[in-house]
């Protein structure tokens, strides 16, 4: 027992360590050994000691960590690179992918948002038209296969533009799918397996980097396309510091990258928008209210400027994310010895570093009640609004520390205990996007259903943290009514 290091989670079997525990319920996991050991111990995760850091500090620690202290492509790239491709994320120096991110921010533009938001109305409302799953008035189905469906369509739809989409929108489900197969965490674990699953997933991922190369190709033969303003011409026309162009290759493997993000990401989220709206039909009430007092009882088509009147919604959103980050374990491996600032610990280099954001985000200190889906929360001056809310904190981000790592000024977060997008070098830039394709899938949800628990429950079903970015338990069945 190493008074220098964290404590060590008792566990039976060397190299199982506590795995099992921790894939299993990782909330579970946390809350459990930091009642034991506090917000800083270590676990073994397939024979490997991993550190976890919760609650503020700790996220500060980890997401805020100086680049020759901690590093995150050593973790992800097995699980990612296979899917996206060579050269782009984290199959490069970290320099380059801050470019990469500038390069993809740049096309993510309020401008592009405001175009989005009719494309995803019509998403969502075609396909309920067209899918037989919600035919006639009222009826139960399992919610997950169709938000997946609707976000694949909005998000490559939008993130990679319809010339794109209509291209391999047949065999979009089955190319997706192979892609999707290598992304879970398995494959962190045996990603070098010659597994039959990963043969597909190579297959897929040349076939579909194929289709944007030679969609390119085809657009600088006919030239007068420079003026399309999708993802993909932004990123033809983009530079690296160093004067080179970004090559056809890496361009094709950002897509599949923004495609990946964006899909399981938003999938997830907006399952879980439906789930708990499932348990409180008051909520979903006051939804359908909120907009007719604000847009006006003919509810007229939606339109980008709307979301803003929309505050309701938008707290959906941000609530669901609380309780639901996609993303529940955030790792880096650890490149020189680090101290702990107020402890006499010093983590070594033979540690991977785990942050997990939704301890802070479920801590009774800073949330009220912090099990309760209570979208109102968001409120100010609501009785369950966390303290940071009240003395507006959250709210006031020109309060909050900035830093521009290469692509634009993020907040470092190190005060905030609600980090679903992370902070620091790392952070999302997908927020904007996400918020915008969310809070209209759920408006226009709101507009055409009511829901409830197929036993009329409050209940709410359990997570599957077995797939990558943490998701309903399925079948997660809902019923719904046809509003009108
Ligand atoms: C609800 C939606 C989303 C959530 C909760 C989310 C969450 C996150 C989190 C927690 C990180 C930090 C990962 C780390 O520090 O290791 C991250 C990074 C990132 N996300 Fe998202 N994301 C979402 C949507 C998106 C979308 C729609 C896109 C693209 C259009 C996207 C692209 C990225 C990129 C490029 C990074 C940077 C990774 C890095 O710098 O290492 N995300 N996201
Ligand atoms: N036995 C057992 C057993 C053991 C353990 C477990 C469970 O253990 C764990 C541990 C860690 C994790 C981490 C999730 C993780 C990390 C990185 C990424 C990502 F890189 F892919 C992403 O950030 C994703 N992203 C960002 N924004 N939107 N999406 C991304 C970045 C840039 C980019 F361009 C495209 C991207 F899409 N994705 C997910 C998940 C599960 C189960 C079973």
């Amino acid at each position: 027992k190493n008074p220098n290091e964290p404590p060590m989670v008792f566990h039976w079997f060397p190299i199982i360590g506590s795995t099992i525990t921790y894939g299993m319920d990782p909330p579970k996991f946390f809350d459990e050994n930091r009642k034991k050991h506090g917000d800083c111990f270590t676990f073994i995760l397939l024979g490997k000691k991993t550190t976890v850091y919760v609650g503020p500090e700790g996220n500060n620690f980890i997401l805020n960590g100086k680049i020759r202290d901690v590093n995150a492509e050593e973790i992800y790239t097995v699980l990612t690179t296979p899917v996206f491709g060579k050269d782009v994320v984290y199959d490069c120096p970290n320099a380059k992918l801050m470019e990469q991110k500038k390069f993809m921010k740049i096309a993510l533009t309020t401008e592009a948002f405001r175009s989005y938001v009719p494309i995803i109305s019509d998403e969502v409302t075609s396909y309920l038209k067209r899918t037989p799953d919600f035919k006639g008035q009222s009826g139960v189905v399992n919610i997950c296969p169709k938000m997946a469906q609707i976000t694949i369509f909005t998000a490559s739809h939008a993130l990679q533009g319809k010339e794109i989409r209509d291209q391999f929108d047949e065999k979009l489900a089955d190319l997706y799918h192979d892609l999707d197969m290598g992304f879970s965490p398995i494959n962190f674990m045996l990603h070098w397996a010659p597994l039959p699953w990963n043969n597909r997933r190579d297959h897929a991922q040349r076939t579909v980097a194929k289709i944007y190369m030679d969609t390119m190709q085809r657009r600088r033969a006919r030239g007068e396309d420079s003026q399309a303003k999708d993802m993909m011409q932004h990123l033809m026309n983009s530079t690296y510091k160093n004067g080179a162009k970004v090559p056809d290759h890496e361009i094709a493997h950002m897509m599949i990258a923004l495609l990946m993000a964006g899909q399981h990401s938003s999938s997830s989220t907006s399952s879980w928008i439906m789930v708990r709206l499932a348990s409180r039909p008051d909520v979903m009430e006051a939804l359908y209210q909120e907009q007719i007092d604000n847009l006006g009882k003919d509810l007229p088509p939606l339109k980008y400027e709307d979301l803003a009147k929309l505050p309701l919604n938008q707290a959906i959103v941000k609530e669901t994310l609380r309780l639901h980050a996609p993303i529940h374990s955030i790792m880096r491996a650890v490149k020189s010895p680090m101290p702990v600032p107020s402890t006499k610990y010093v983590i070594p280099t033979d540690h991977v570093l785990l942050a997990a954001p939704g301890v802070s985000a479920t801590d009774s200190q800073y949330f009220p009640q912090p099990d309760k889906w209570e979208p109102a929360r968001w409120q100010k001056d609501h009785p369950l609004a966390p303290s940071i809310v009240r003395n507006e904190e959250i709210n006031e981000e020109e309060e909050e520390e900035k830093i521009d790592y290469g692509y634009g000024l993020v907040s470092k977060g190190s005060a905030s205990p609600y980090l679903p997008f992370g902070a620091g070098r790392h952070r999302c830039i997908g927020e904007h996007f996400a918020n915008v394709q969310l809070q209209t899938i759920t408006a226009e949800i709101v507009r055409a259903f009511k829901f409830r628990n197929v036993d009329g429950s409050d209940k709410v079903i359990g997570t599957d943290y077995a797939s990558l970015f943490s998701r309903p338990l399925e079948p997660a069945n809902i019923y719904w009514e046809r509003r009108n």
